[in-house]
């Protein structure tokens, strides 16, 4: 959350130290967590205590990087804040900070000992926020959860959770069935790069999902009506289905040969008559052909 004025802090009965954070992108940096390092070593943490991350994915990312770093290893309790960060981030143990040349390059894998997700911390999270969470929820009608349109809140939150610890208990690592997770961020990485981040992480990987389920189609993986399912999901949720206006097609191909799936050529994680699976040396004329077929917003 933003900075604040001190605020309450539950009596747990041990010595507190309370800590603001500082979220967004920007201050997703390796300085915020040597900052709450040298508090944490100020106020005596040992090993034996527990830091408790409160906030969205931003600061779920940062305190769960300085966690897995204080004294090599302390263990870290998540409250996430953010829809995007109770369905997502503050689950599976990926920590990261920013560098200036790009997103999450210096991080950790540190498993929390507990995430707790308080959907009445929800209520005060704007439209848009809410909005980008959804992203999430709504590819994972394609990657194993696929009941979850139309439940209340708490169990569309419950069945991601659930869905997103059983593909990480399997691959902890990312080697392999962890990918299944990045369905529609390939598409999603680019046009937040080519937006400048105008569009927020999970509007775009709602049009990247959209975008999987056409090239699905294209590449003969899927019939007419799943590829149509796609954008009635993501439609369902109330997320763009269609790429903005301003990006050329070209550039978002150069972006998503630059994908960290990628080896040679171009991947995704298409659905196919096994289910969703990584896909790697897509032809790019099919590629270019589902893009140029994807409805775009007006300008
Ligand atoms: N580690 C992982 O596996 C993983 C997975 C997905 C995303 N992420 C990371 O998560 C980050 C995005 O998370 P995010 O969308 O939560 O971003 P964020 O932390 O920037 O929060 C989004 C906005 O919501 C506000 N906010 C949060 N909780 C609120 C509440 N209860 N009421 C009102 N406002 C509230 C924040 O102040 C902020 O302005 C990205 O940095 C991304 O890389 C990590
Ligand atoms: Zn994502």
């Amino acid at each position: 959350m933003s900075a604040r004025p001190e605020g309450w802090v539950p009596d747990c009965g041990r010595p507190t130290l309370r800590l603001d954070a500082v979220d967004g992108e920007h201050h997703k940096t390796l300085a915020e967590v040597e900052r709450l390092c040298r508090r944490f070593a100020e106020f005596g943490l040992t090993r034996s205590d527990v830091i408790v991350s409160c906030g969205g994915g931003t600061t779920t990312d940062v305190v769960g990087l300085a966690a897995a770093l204080y004294h090599r290893g302390t263990a870290v309790i998540h409250l996430p804040t953010s829809l995007l960060a109770q369905v997502d981030a503050s689950i599976g143990g990926k920590t990261a900070v920013n560098l200036p040349a790009g997103k999450n390059l210096v991080g950790a894998f540190w498993q929390p000992a507990a995430v707790l997700c308080d959907s009445d911390f929800l209520g005060t999270l704007p439209p848009r926020e809410l909005r980008n969470g959804y992203g999430e929820i709504a590819r994972c009608h394609f990657i194993g959860a696929d009941g979850l349109r139309g439940l209340p809140l708490p169990e569309q939150i419950v069945g991601s959770v659930r869905l997103k610890a059983s593909v990480v208990a399997t691959d902890e690592r990312d080697g392999g069935l962890r990918h299944l997770l990045n369905y529609g961020h390939t598409l999603g990485h680019a046009i937040e790069k080519a937006t400048d981040f105008a569009v927020r992480h999970g509007e775009a990987v709602a049009i990247g999902t959209v975008f999987a389920g056409r090239l699905a189609g294209v590449l003969g993986r899927v019939p007419p009506d799943r590829v149509a399912e796609h954008e009635a999901v993501v439609g369902h949720y109330g997320l763009p289905t269609g790429l903005p206006a301003d990006v050329d097609d070209a550039a978002l191909v150069n972006l998503m040969r630059q994908d960290k799936k990628v080896t040679v050529g171009l991947a995704f994680v298409l659905d196919g008559p096994d289910g969703a699976e990584l896909v790697r040396g897509v032809p790019e004329r099919a590629v270019t052909e589902a893009l140029a077929a994807m409805p775009r917003a007006e300008r």
